[in-house]
């Protein structure tokens, strides 16, 4: 047997590139609302004396007959302390023999693919001719949301709001290359009653996208809140909008924002499901993406870098 590769951060982000990925992402989602994907809802351990959580998400591309599972652990109070927030590594193995191929550092695989994800969620549902991005939080996914969303779509407009206001200026100045327009706005209200699309990428617990705020026909990627008890959005927020998930059974099982909305909010589908055609979308109504991640995302991310590296 040969040996094991361990595929590090660098050689990822030379790799793996969005006019790839985006494809990638979108037939997995397809495949997976299929049932073409054997994939449990991740299990998680909560560490609660240091306020984290630790998740295994495997999975097995029975089309492409490939198979990774990746480990990430979510400690948000670490981001205090200046380090990273979510630590995530991916075993890439082989599907026939079972065996190990690759481990990958997958913090740029897990920043990707999760843009990737909306990005494409937004190709479905966004309004036609969106002008304005806002974009809530500064981290990780932050940036890596606006370079998806760019790639597929030019806003003529992008507006950050973060709870730091240094880190959102910090990030405008980033994306200020790739965009004519980039300003940050220190009130949320403000920049989510302009917006066309919405991203919202924090690590609140609470409610920071209110319902009152919202445009007609807008479209929220809402990427946070991934424990049953947290939310990004208030009940007001959800109730107005069609709600798409990337998985019914992950949502039900770990989105606060659907398992604590009241009154009950019925997901409208899976975006495989609108992709595929199976479920139609009124792109005048306001929609939300409810992403909570999946592995088979990480699975279609690591083959790419495998592919790559071989
Ligand atoms: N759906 C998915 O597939 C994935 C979702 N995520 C989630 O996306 C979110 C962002 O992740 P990263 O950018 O990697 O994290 P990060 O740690 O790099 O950035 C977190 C951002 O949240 C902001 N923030 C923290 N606490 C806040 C609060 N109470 N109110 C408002 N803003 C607050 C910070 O200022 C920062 O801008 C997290 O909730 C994370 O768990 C991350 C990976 C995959
Ligand atoms: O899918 C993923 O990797 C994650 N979702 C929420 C935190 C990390």
């Amino acid at each position: 047997m040969s040996d094991i590769k361990i595929i590090t951060t660098s050689t990822v982000r030379k790799v793996l590139k969005y006019e790839e990925l985006i494809p990638a992402i979108e037939r997995c989602l397809v495949s997976f609302s299929r049932g073409k994907i054997q994939q449990p809802v991740r299990s998680t351990v909560e560490v609660e004396k240091h306020e984290g959580f630790i998740a295994i998400m495997p999975a097995y591309d029975k089309e492409e007959d490939t198979f990774a599972m990746k480990v990430v652990s979510l400690y948000p109070n670490n981001g205090e302390n200046g380090l990273p927030t979510h630590a995530t590594t991916i075993l890439y193995m082989q599907a026939r023999t079972g065996l190990l191929l690759a481990t990958m550092e997958a913090e740029v695989i897990t920043d990707m693919r999760t843009a990737a994800t909306s990005a494409v969620a937004t190709k479905y549902l966004a309004p036609d001719n969106a002008k304005v991005l806002a974009i809530f939080g500064a981290g990780a996914q932050a940036k890596s949301h606006f370079y998806a969303l760019n790639h597929l779509h030019k806003f003529e407009e992008v507006i950050i709001w973060n709870r730091t206001a240094n880190n959102g200026k910090k990030l405008c100045e980033e994306i200020s290359k790739h965009c004519k327009s980039v300003r940050f706005c220190s009130s949320a209200e403000k920049a989510a009653s302009k917006a066309d699309v919405i991203v919202t990428v924090t690590l609140s617990t609470t409610p920071i996208l209110y319902g009152r705020w919202l445009k007609d026909g807008v479209h929220i990627n809402s990427v946070g809140a991934c424990r049953p008890t947290w939310r990004e959005m208030d009940d007001e927020c959800m109730n107005q909008c069609d709600l798409y998930v990337d998985s019914r059974e992950g949502a039900l099982k770990e989105s606060g924002d659907i398992i604590m909305c009241q009154p009950k909010k019925l997901i409208n589908g899976e975006i495989g499901e609108v992709i595929d055609g199976k479920c139609k979308v009124d792109r005048n109504k306001k929609t939300i993406f409810k992403s909570l991640g999946m592995a088979i995302e990480d699975v279609a991310s690591a083959h790419l870098v495998w592919k790559k590296v071989n």
